[in-house]
């Protein structure tokens, strides 16, 4: 890339991150999540690392962010308020640990643990014992002075406890608001026609930052503390761990789940359970902070401008990255939907290195005004697959190529239809060859026929070739065929041989998965060969048997009646079961699911039910394994009562016969499944 356009692409970033910026701390009105305002930041940052000639001082990357907002006295902190260092892959954590090591000379350091709650930074100031000032972080040095609302947050005390109470000390900690009061929240401000708040952090700043107090006494804050400067005190505690303490004898929370550790592996599989574990929290966090924890060690390591040297914040995967579109093509899917699929300068986002994602379709891709050359942000969450999240026109030069969908299908240059109210435009052409590679594709994939070794390089090979025009032709390969391919040797064409071969007498779930039925993945798969004990058996099945299936819906089933209507499909099914292939079903016993609470057990109906016809419900009863019967007797287990029951609940009690409410039938069919 030319220079020019480098430092140009480099200034307008830093301009939208300034507006992110002043959204955030000043007007406390974010317009993008912190995902996607940190993968802004980090694209910054790499260009910086990679074009140091065009670092300035004025860069966003160069300072402590945050203003003070008009309306509050400021307030200068004794000590400045510094943000953390931050890191997400584990080398960069041990990296940590041995540059400390190495500047201490020493082999081992001890760690606290602390979670990094995802709120706002507060100083406290305490005088005799008595609050007298609390400030925001502001730009670190001078802070928002919010003295009276903090005064109305229950966990701060207004007077410290115990009897060794420092003449003068300022305490840091977090406050945030919890999962469950923040949607409660947002709730209420949606009802009155208010806007709702991004994020419990956003939430926690906004409600601390009002300008009457009386405001804030209505949200519900919280304070866990992490940090505190002792300004005029007789004690000195000498590591952070038993400052710790201190403070909560001093009336404060602590996070509970703080942790001693004493060496850098222990912090690696701390940060992997939580990983996994922040969910179980009802407040949000965004990673591990990690102290050193000798408080002298610490003043020899000293601060950065921005941030200690003896901390880290060890953050969690991200799941948005900054990138740039290179092209966009068309992807033709089995049943030739097209998919537009913009590829991306690679980037790594998570651990993973992405270099394509989807656009959806034309509507998408329209709301989402999409262009090749495009800087945009990508996620990715777990086995997703990636896609554009938005694009950042801010960051357009004028050069950016709008992209048509094409009228004829980039594979096989037939034309392509899109129905009303339908997103897709598919390729109308039941010989499309993009079609039915897609088509062998999932036929051989892991959670299909599990072909090992039938990789889409080999199924594209055997397309062009002419060797397989059809999913049945695979069970027709011979491997004197196999062997002309190129870099095909006689071993893998065995080897390929024998994978084909294995796949005859797979499990009916994976075959019925592999046929590849509009709606129907792996799981319906699976409902329906629990339910029917054959294919045969799911090919001549009614609407109605479907629909009494839990878990199986119109859409599904209407789905399921087209696909057994075509010829074709029928053909194929038939032309398999002659070259051999058997698919498995289960035995009987593991085909129907045990239906603990409803097998074998008598019920009985009262009432109207709200959510289900009479029949539905019977129908449910049923299938679970239960039976139904029309009238009282001493063979009945439960007595299902709904609205307006009629004698038979009378009877019910005075035989002893337990009663259960339409909500109690409802849950235990939904935990029977
Ligand atoms: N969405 C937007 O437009 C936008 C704009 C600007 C900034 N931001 C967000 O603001 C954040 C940047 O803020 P930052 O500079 O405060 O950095 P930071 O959030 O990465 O880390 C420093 C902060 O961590 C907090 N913290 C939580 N637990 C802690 C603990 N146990 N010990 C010590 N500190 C703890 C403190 O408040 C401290 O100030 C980013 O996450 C960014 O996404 C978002
Ligand atoms: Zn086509």
């Amino acid at each position: 890339m030319e220079r020019d356009t480098i430092r140009q692409e480099i200034e307008k970033l830093r301009e939208i991150i300034r507006q992110h910026d002043y959204r955030y701390y000043v007007l406390n009105q974010p317009t993008v999540t912190d995902d996607e305002y940190d993968a802004l930041m980090r694209k910054l940052q790499e260009l910086e690392k990679n074009y140091p000639e065009y670092l300035t001082a004025d860069s966003p990357t160069q300072r402590v962010a945050g203003k003070p907002q008009d309306g509050f006295p400021p307030f200068l902190h004794f000590q400045p308020l510094l943000s953390l260092s931050n890191a997400v892959e584990e080398d960069d954590i041990r990296e940590f640990d041995q540059r400390l090591q190495r500047l201490l000379n020493q082999n081992q350091a001890e760690y606290v643990v602390e979670l990094k709650i995802d709120g706002l930074a507060i100083n406290l100031r305490y005088e005799e014992g008595i609050l007298t000032h609390g400030a925001t972080r502001g730009d670190g040095t001078v802070g928002e002075d919010v003295t009276p609302n903090i005064r109305t947050i229950k966990t701060i005390p207004l007077r410290l406890l115990g009897d060794k109470i420092p003449q003068v000390i300022e305490i840091q900690g977090e406050i945030f608001m919890g999962k469950n009061a923040f949607n409660r929240l947002n709730q209420e401000r949606i009802a009155k026609n208010e806007p709702p708040f991004a994020n419990p952090r956003n939430a926690a700043a906004g409600s601390l930052r009002q300008l009457d107090p009386r405001m804030t006494a209505t949200r519900e804050l919280h304070l866990f503390v992490y940090g505190a400067t002792l300004i005029e005190s007789n004690l000195s505690p000498i590591t952070h761990w038993e400052l710790l303490m201190y403070l909560k004898e001093l009336g404060f929370m602590v996070n509970p789940y703080i942790q001693l550790v004493s060496s850098i592996e222990e912090v690696i599989d701390i940060h992997r359970k939580w990983e996994k574990k922040r969910k179980q929290l009802e407040y949000e966090i965004d990673g591990l902070v990690i102290k050193l924890n000798s408080l002298p060690d610490r003043s020899r390591l000293g601060s950065t401008s921005k941030s200690p040297r003896w901390a880290i914040a060890y953050k969690f995967e991200a799941t948005t990255e900054m990138t740039r579109i290179l092209n966009i093509e068309v992807n033709v899917g089995r049943t030739g939907t097209l998919t537009p699929v913009a590829v991306l300068e690679p980037v790594n986002i998570g651990g993973v290195t992405v270099k394509r994602a989807t656009l959806h379709n034309e509507d998408e891709l329209k709301r989402k005004d999409v262009r090749i050359g495009d800087w945009v942000l990508v996620g990715r969450a777990g086995d997703v697959i990636p896609e554009v999240v938005r694009v950042i026109s801010e960051q357009r030069t004028g050069s950016e190529i709008i992209f048509q969908m094409p009228s004829t299908c980039p594979a096989c240059h037939a034309p392509v239809k899109r129905e009303i109210g339908e997103a897709a435009w598919k390729c109308v052409n039941i010989n499309c060859p993009a079609q039915r590679k897609e088509k062998i594709n999932h036929w051989a994939s892991r959670d299909a026929m599990d072909i090992e070794g039938l990789g889409e390089k080999l199924v594209s090979q055997l397309i062009e070739t002419g060797l397989v025009q059809s999913i049945s032709d695979l069970y027709r390969l011979k491997i004197e065929e196999l062997i002309d391919l190129e870099r095909m040797g006689p071993k893998s064409a065995e080897n390929l041989i024998k994978a084909i071969g294995q796949s005859k007498t797979r499990e009916l779930a994976r075959f019925v998965y592999a046929l590849g039925i509009p709606f129907v993945g792996s799981h319906v798969a699976q409902i329906l060969t629990n339910h029917f004990s054959s294919l045969d058996q799911i090919i001549k099945a009614s609407e109605e048997q479907f629909l009494i299936i839990d878990g199986i819906g119109p859409t599904v089933s209407q789905s399921i009646l087209n696909f057994f209507s075509i010829s074709e499909n029928l053909h194929l099914i038939k032309e398999l079961k002659a070259l051999g292939v058997h698919p498995t079903q289960k035995k009987k016993e593991k085909s129907v699911k045990p239906q603990e609470f409803f097998q074998g057990k008598t019920f009985l109906f009262t009432g109207t039910l709200s959510h289900f016809s009479r029949k539905e419900a019977e129908d449910l009863v049923v299938s679970r394994g239960g039976k139904v019967v029309k009238a009282i007797s001493s063979q009945v287990n439960y007595l299902i009562v709904g609205e307006q029951p009629g004698s038979k609940r009378e009877q019910a009690i005075k035989k002893n016969i337990p009663l259960l409410t339409e909500s109690e039938f409802e849950e235990k069919i939904q935990s029977d499944f």
